[in-house]
């Protein structure tokens, strides 16, 4: 049976024969990925290369190819947002399994192992500025993953079952859903001396992360429900905002992906560090090293 092309219009390549937002080309994609937010981020990931082959800057995507102690890797930066992970595991995955110039997906499937490190907000009282969580199991509030077949396959429906009860989920949010990191990239960075937690993946930093700065909120309660909320004898940690999309996506697509956030603010004590960058640049550093090294 003739393999089904993909057309223009559903996966756009540049006319320089990259992929339409990231800007990358087949040839620059690595097997181990870093992505974060910030794209100044990248160039501290980066610090740590030993080689650097390439460098490429499209919108919030900023992307540097090269190698850590002699082994390829690349740092990209996804911006803020379920909705932009979207766009960079897509393409992502494009680079990966489609032939872009005869648009058909490739005989053979390549996976990929994608780190995030990122910057969150802490919700318990034992994970104060400084600390790495792992996203043991991320919490989709951005509702990203809800829009491909497969969705339920992936996720820990009893968690969300016993979530939206507990909280008592307001039906006018996007329905959450809950995905684990994976379990080998969780083994090989976290060892055993880092907390695991469950992070929310919130749809954007004020008010759906129950940040009330002069709009009133819709459910000022939500957060103290979340976290008191309890499942398999462990507690909501963290909010940030890609790791539940990233996660989820991963999965449906047959790559290995987790997520690893320093905290920068405890919203119990109240109390943030905007000069995370110290914290940061270790927790950079040690992944690289547990990853690769
Ligand atoms: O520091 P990064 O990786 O951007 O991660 C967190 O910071 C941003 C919000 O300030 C969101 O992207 C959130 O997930
Ligand atoms: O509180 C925080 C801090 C960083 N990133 C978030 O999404 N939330």
């Amino acid at each position: 049976m003739a393999k089904k092309v993909i057309p223009d219009s559903e996966m756009i390549v540049n006319p320089d024969g990259s992929i339409f937002h990231i800007h990358l080309h087949p040839d620059q994609l690595r097997d181990n990925i870093i992505i974060c937010g910030d794209p100044g981020r990248v160039d501290m990931i980066a610090s740590y290369f030993d080689t650097r082959d390439y460098e490429v800057r499209s919108r919030e995507f900023h992307t540097i190819g090269g190698t850590y102690r002699g082994r390829p890797v690349m740092a990209l930066s996804h911006g803020i947002g379920g909705d932009n992970i979207d766009i960079v595991m897509t393409e992502l995955d494009a680079l990966a399994n489609i032939d872009l110039e005869k648009r058909v997906v490739k005989d053979t499937h390549r996976s990929l192992n994608i780190v995030r490190i990122g910057t969150s907000g802490g919700l318990q009282p034992y994970v104060p500025v400084g600390t790495p969580v792992i996203a043991a199991k991320a919490i989709g509030f951005d509702g990203v993953l809800n829009y491909y077949a497969g969705r339920n396959e992936v996720c820990d429906l009893e968690f969300e079952k016993q979530f939206c009860k507990y909280v008592d989920w307001n039906p006018l949010f996007a329905k959450p859903y809950v995905v684990e990191a994976d379990p080998g990239l969780v083994e090989k960075i976290g060892r055993n001396d880092m907390v695991h937690g469950y992070t929310i993946s919130a749809v954007g930093f004020y008010g759906p992360q129950g940040r009330e700065v002069r709009l009133p909120l819709a459910e000022p309660e939500l957060n103290h429900r979340i976290e008191k909320f309890e499942y398999e004898g462990g507690h909501i940690t963290n909010y940030e905002m890609e790791s539940a999309a990233l996660q989820g996506l991963a999965k449906l697509m047959g790559h290995h992906a987790m997520t690893i956030c320093s905290i920068i603010a405890n919203r119990v004590a109240t109390s943030a560090n905007p000069n995370y960058k110290t914290a940061m640049n270790d927790l950079v550093g040690n992944v690289l090293d547990r990853l690769l090294g």
